[in-house]
């Protein structure tokens, strides 16, 4: 038995001391890019992305929806593994399906379908128009479009057709699916268009591509994006199915995989990641973890993973540290892989990024995990507040909420977990429960981001390797918890307007 000498510390224990703020340190001029796969010291890491911020492997979070919602934004989601492999690949498809600046239509009606669908089919739904097909799919024949502004309850019956009201192909300018993003604009621009129609050789409806997209795509210069213009994804594999899982995810596209489990320090990961180099050598990038100490993270990087992921217990549905007594504060566990990481890097003339994971409660954790050696950070209850995510959400006395589940909690039946087996699993190892709605991920990202890049500028850095290796942070000691805490009612506007 060995007793380290050092306490373990959660992100809450330290602050970030400002460093000379100059000039040229302005929101535009900040570069938050970080390379998520392992590069030669000195080199571009192959896959990059520009939002340091990538979603949990988990059911409740991260679904095609949100993998395209967060790629817009410039970061990555990770489709989860706790489904069957056809059904993860399709999701995996359906990601890099989608070309940055063309939409997939979501909502699909037949010719007989009824104004009132379209008001009931859109409402809570993020997209606003509805694809007429003639067998009512997406793989029908495309008729026409219809959006919400294009009938309205006093002018016309709710029982009236579609038909009466869509933009027929014949009346819409299109495209060919061949169009590239500029030409369409251009098309847009051209015509006054709201919404361009791009169509397969087949009279399928293949995207739209729409002129309110114009200003997002401006705005979110970053987006990430293959050489393709294809939206990058992520997925998670376990350590049993992957000779049968990861050539299926290969094969659907996914940029990146990642080895999901609470616990990395096993020969079966030195396994898995040795299976991916046999078959396909450096091609296929595969993360592995979750690790917490310098042993581990060394163990993984010689056996090739493209990356490192840190965290053990947590996360905000996490119970490992009261179901196994295994774990450790977030910020201790980077310190001693950030070192290792480090040391590996001068040795081996190799940097293997660090991810990460859990446990974030607010966004300055983020930063101090950044300081303390992260290369990007994954996200759970943060992404499962928002619209895009798969989650149920529901009122309960008056809050609006998501649902949210840990991956080792009942509701995830995840029956391999310790070979378990039967109907039931025998013990759970993470929480079932609720977070508070957030609204939408499209909008919240850049505000996340605005205040990373408020502190990159307060510490005086304008990327995030100038800002880890100039950062001073400073331990919490208990008292300032507790000044921090001090009672100040918020203003209830619904109770007091402030005249
Ligand atoms: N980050 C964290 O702190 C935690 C995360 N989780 C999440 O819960 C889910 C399940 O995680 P785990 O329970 O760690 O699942 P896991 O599948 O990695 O491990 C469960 C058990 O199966 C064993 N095992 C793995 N591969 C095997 C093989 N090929 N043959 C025989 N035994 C094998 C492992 O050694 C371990 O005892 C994941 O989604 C994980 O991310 C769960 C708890 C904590
Ligand atoms: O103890 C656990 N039981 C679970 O059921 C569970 N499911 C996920 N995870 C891990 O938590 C991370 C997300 O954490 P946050 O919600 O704090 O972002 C995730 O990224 C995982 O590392 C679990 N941990
Ligand atoms: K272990």
């Amino acid at each position: 038995m060995k007793i380290l000498p050092e306490v373990s510390r959660t992100l809450s224990e330290y602050l970030l001391l400002p460093n000379l703020t100059t000039e040229d340190c302005t929101p535009a001029n900040v570069d938050l890019t970080t390379p998520v796969v392992r590069h030669r010291v000195g080199e571009p890491s192959p896959i990059r992305i520009a939002t340091p911020l990538v979603s949990a492997i988990m059911e409740a979070v991260s679904s095609p929806r949100l993998a395209v919602a967060l790629a817009r934004t410039g970061g990555m989601a990770f489709i989860h593994q706790n489904q069957d492999i056809a059904s993860q690949a399709a999701d995996v498809a359906a990601v890099k399906g989608h070309k940055a600046g063309f939409r997939r239509a979501e909502l699909h009606v037949a010719p007989t379908a009824t104004l009132g669908d379209i008001t009931a089919l859109t409402r809570g739904c993020a997209q606003d128009f509805v694809a007429v097909t003639d067998d009512g799919t997406a793989e029908g024949r495309f008729l026409g479009l219809i959006t919400v502004d294009d009938f309205h309850p006093d002018r016309h019956a709710p029982t009236d057709p579609v038909t009466t009201r869509m933009r027929a192909v014949e009346d819409l300018v299109t495209a060919p699916a061949a169009v590239s993003l500029s030409d369409a604009n251009e098309t847009i621009w051209h015509h006054r268009l709201d919404v361009l129609p791009v169509l397969t050789p087949h009279a399928r409806l293949a995207s739209v591509v729409l002129r309110a997209d114009y200003e997002s795509h401006t705005r979110f210069r970053h987006e990430s994006v293959d050489a393709d213009k294809r939206f990058r994804v992520g997925a998670g594999i376990n350590t049993r199915d992957h000779t049968d899982r990861v050539p299926a995810l290969v094969d659907a596209g996914a940029d990146v995989l990642c080895i999901d489990s609470s616990d990395g320090y096993s020969v079966y990961q030195a396994k898995t990641l040795e299976f991916v180099r046999d078959k396909y050598g450096a091609d296929v990038h595969v993360g592995a973890g979750n690790v917490v100490d310098a042993r581990a993270f060394r163990y993984l990087a010689d056996a090739g993973a493209a990356w490192v992921k840190v965290g053990i217990g947590g996360g905000s549905i996490c119970t490992t540290r009261e179901t196994k007594g295994i774990g450790r504060g977030q910020a201790s566990a980077l310190i001693d892989v950030a070192r290792a990481r480090d040391a590996y890097a001068q040795e081996t003339g190799v940097y293997v990024p660090l991810c990460c994971d859990g446990g974030l409660l607010t966004d300055y954790h983020m930063a101090i995990a950044l300081a303390l050696g992260a290369d990007f950070i994954m996200l759970g209850r943060y992404f499962a507040r928002f619209d895009e995510s798969p989650n149920r959400r529901v009122r309960i006395g008056g809050r609006l909420l998501k649902e949210y589940w840990g991956e080792g909690s009942a509701r995830a039946r995840n029956i391999a977990r310790y070979e378990q087996g039967g109907d039931d699993i025998a013990f759970e190892e993470g929480v079932d429960g609720y977070v508070p709605y957030a609204g939408s991920l499209q909008q919240t990202v850049p505000i996340t981001v605005a205040k990373l890049k408020a502190t990159l500028i307060s510490c005086g850095s304008t990327s995030l390797p100038a800002f880890r290796d100039s950062a001073i942070l400073v331990p919490v000691s208990e008292q300032s918890h507790r000044q921090t805490g001090a009672e100040v009612m918020v203003r209830d506007h619904s109770q007091d307007a402030g005249e």
